[in-house]
């Protein structure tokens, strides 16, 4: 047998997959509504309180969960993609949402970061410093900012930001991406003046201020010796001081006990994040 195309459909078959589709749009467009009109009602319930909608962990469980069922032919990214518009959308009904950026320069790639999370709706602007982004939050000029993920470089000099948030008035609620963050990614972290909602994955960051001149090795020991998983840990010399920034395995409570066992009484939970979906896959 020669080979040959599939024959094309024809005309009556192609109209009868697209009353197919209109039917499906019409049952996803019900279930949207439905989902929508339950959203209004948590938002009219003060049980959920809290100075903004946006409940991160639980986007990410959700996330997570449809990733872990999904099959057939639509792509993962589009289904993260989809239901990003779907949680902003929420957001949106629970009250007015905006974005606080800063990134170092243009080609960063920390405001596409936050177009990408927060969809093409979402009020955005760019912040020319960290602090100027975190004022516009405590302002309530804006709902979260979005700020480069700590890096050891510039810790060094005294202009991280996160030696300085005004914790708990604001705390680290998310890391972008969450999904698929590609090789070299710059990575982002959403502060925001609601503490971190557990998503039963999470990565906790610890700053912690010990002895000038304690070395790397001496922090990453105690952390250990206390039972702390820490994937990463920037050091830093601040005038006398040496901040640590540990990222921790899992969701950490000021009052866990293996806190109170490090030999630093100055320790401050700078929020927490969901662990990110490595790659595309579930
Ligand atoms: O669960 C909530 O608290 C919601 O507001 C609902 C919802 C959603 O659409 O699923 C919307 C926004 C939040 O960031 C998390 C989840």
């Amino acid at each position: 047998m020669p080979d040959t195309a599939p024959a094309a459909p024809a005309e009556a078959e192609i109209a009868a997959l697209r009353a197919e589709i209109d039917a499906l749009d019409d049952a996803m467009h019900d279930l949207l509504m439905k989902r929508s009109a339950v959203v209004a009602r948590l938002a009219g319930s003060r049980a959920k309180g809290g100075t903004t909608p946006l409940r991160p962990g639980r986007e990410a469980a959700v996330l997570r969960r449809l990733l872990a069922r999904h099959t057939g032919p639509l792509a993962r990214e589009r289904l993260v993609r989809i239901w990003r518009e779907i949680f902003m959308a929420s957001t949106a009904i629970q009250g007015g949402f905006s974005v606080a950026v800063h990134a170092p320069s243009p080609q960063s790639g920390h405001a596409r970061l936050a177009r990408e999370h927060f969809g093409p709706i979402a009020a955005i602007r760019v912040h020319p410093t960290p602090a100027r982004a975190l004022a516009a939050v405590s302002a309530g000029e804006a709902s979260v900012a979005v700020l480069p993920a700590p890096a050891e470089e510039e810790a060094g000099a005294g202009a991280a930001w996160w030696a300085r948030l005004e914790v708990p008035k604001l705390q680290v609620v998310a890391r972008l991406p969450f999904v698929g963050e590609p090789p070299g990614s710059p990575g982002a972290l959403v502060v925001a003046p609601v503490a971190a909602d557990p998503s039963g994955d999470d990565r906790t960051l610890l700053l912690l201020e010990a002895e000038a001149g304690a070395p790397r090795a001496r922090i990453a020991g105690a952390l250990a010796e206390a039972g702390l998983a820490a994937p990463s840990l920037i050091v830093a010399r601040v005038g006398q001081a040496t901040l640590a920034l540990a990222e921790i395995e899992g969701f950490l409570r000021a009052d866990d006990a293996r806190l109170a066992s490090l030999p630093w009484a100055r320790r401050t939970i700078l929020g927490a994040y969901a662990a990110p979906v490595v790659g595309d896959a579930a």
